[in-house]
């Protein structure tokens, strides 16, 4: 593996899950990254990522150097060609060669502007990354997408052992639009699953083709829920109006009564999660959201080590 910025970058993704659930079975530590650095980059808040893949590098022995590029750098300029006379001080293409060379790996996090869907799904960001880097790039998520979330997901589902499970991605609601990386991820990994998989969400909330294509939707929350082994919750903007929040009529929160309708399916979310607008305190509170939070160290853990495995 050269990168990790989608399962596409994975050249044995079954086989990089197990590794993850080797590590929350028994959970190791190693020198293989002794003197080496981890620089981790990020353009907008992270609790999990950051400090989840922190521990990860450490329990391998590497240094860690973190550069919150939106509060402590100066504004990046992203376009190429363009000439500089107004508020972005450093071009992204210096700023990638030049953090690069301190670091060994560099995980980044970018972002979805939510308005801009072709920029958005070019990944101009991370793209300038996996560019201007001279080591491997790790995606802590970016604008459509969030591996590192994925892999941890796939780890969590398979380590509870339910047989061919059928797995839920069911939309819920926020006040805020988000962006669609973490559901389109989810659909990327869990093909490989032995599950059953059903998407469901309201009429205007539909993914990108790439993405859903082949996968069972409905906008019939309560049916999809009937049978269910696992509900993954998650909030995303509208793709084809998109960053839009078109009106919802029904009351997609999800609730004991709707969990009720599952057999007895496990709640999941990758958090943050607004408590009682996406689901509510007792659906939270009887869940695996807290072994889904711990799993992302084993998760970047296994990603951090097999990279270093190969440089
Ligand atoms: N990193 C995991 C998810 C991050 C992001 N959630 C958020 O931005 C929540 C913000 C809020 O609750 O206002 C998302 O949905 O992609
Ligand atoms: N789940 C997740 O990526 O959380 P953070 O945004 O806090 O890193």
């Amino acid at each position: 593996m050269k990168n990790f910025t989608s399962i596409e970058d994975v050249p044995n993704p079954k086989g990089l899950i197990q590794d993850v659930i080797n590590l929350i079975d028994q959970s190791n530590h190693s020198t293989i990254g002794k003197e080496k650095t981890l620089g981790m980059v990020f353009f907008n808040p992270s609790l999990r990522t950051r400090l989840s893949t922190q521990k990860a590098a450490q329990n391998l022995g590497m240094e860690v150097i973190v550069l919150n590029i939106d509060k402590d750098a100066w504004n990046v300029e992203f376009e190429d060609g363009t000439t500089m006379d107004g508020d972005s001080q450093e071009h992204i293409r210096d700023a990638v060669k030049v953090i690069s060379s301190y670091c060994d790996l560099l995980a980044v996090r970018t972002f979805a502007s939510l308005t801009n869907r072709q920029q958005d799904y070019e990944e101009r960001e991370l793209q300038n990354f996996l560019k201007h880097s001279s080591v491997p790039v790790i995606s802590m998520e970016s604008a459509t997408l969030h591996p590192l979330q994925s892999l941890t997901d796939m780890a969590t589902i398979v380590h509870t052992n339910i047989p061919k499970p059928k797995v839920v991605l069911s939309w819920a609601p926020h006040p805020k639009p988000l962006p669609q990386a973490v559901a389109n991820s989810f659909l990327e990994w869990v093909t490989e699953l032995q599950a059953e998989v059903v998407v469901a969400h309201p009429k205007g909330y539909e993914l990108s083709e790439k993405f859903a294509a082949g996968y069972k939707v409905t906008h019939n929350q309560q049916e999809a829920f009937k049978n269910a082994d696992i509900i993954y919750a998650k909030n995303w903007s509208s793709y084809s109006d998109y960053g839009a929040r078109p009106a919802v009529e029904e009351n997609w929160t999800i609730t004991s009564e709707l969990m009720q309708k599952t057999n007895q399916a496990q709640f999941m979310h990758c958090l943050p999660i607004r408590r009682n607008v996406v689901a509510t305190d007792a659906v939270i509170d009887d869940s695996l959201v807290y072994q889904q939070a711990k799993n992302r160290e084993y998760a970047a853990q296994a990603v951090i080590k097999n990279l270093l495995e190969v440089l």
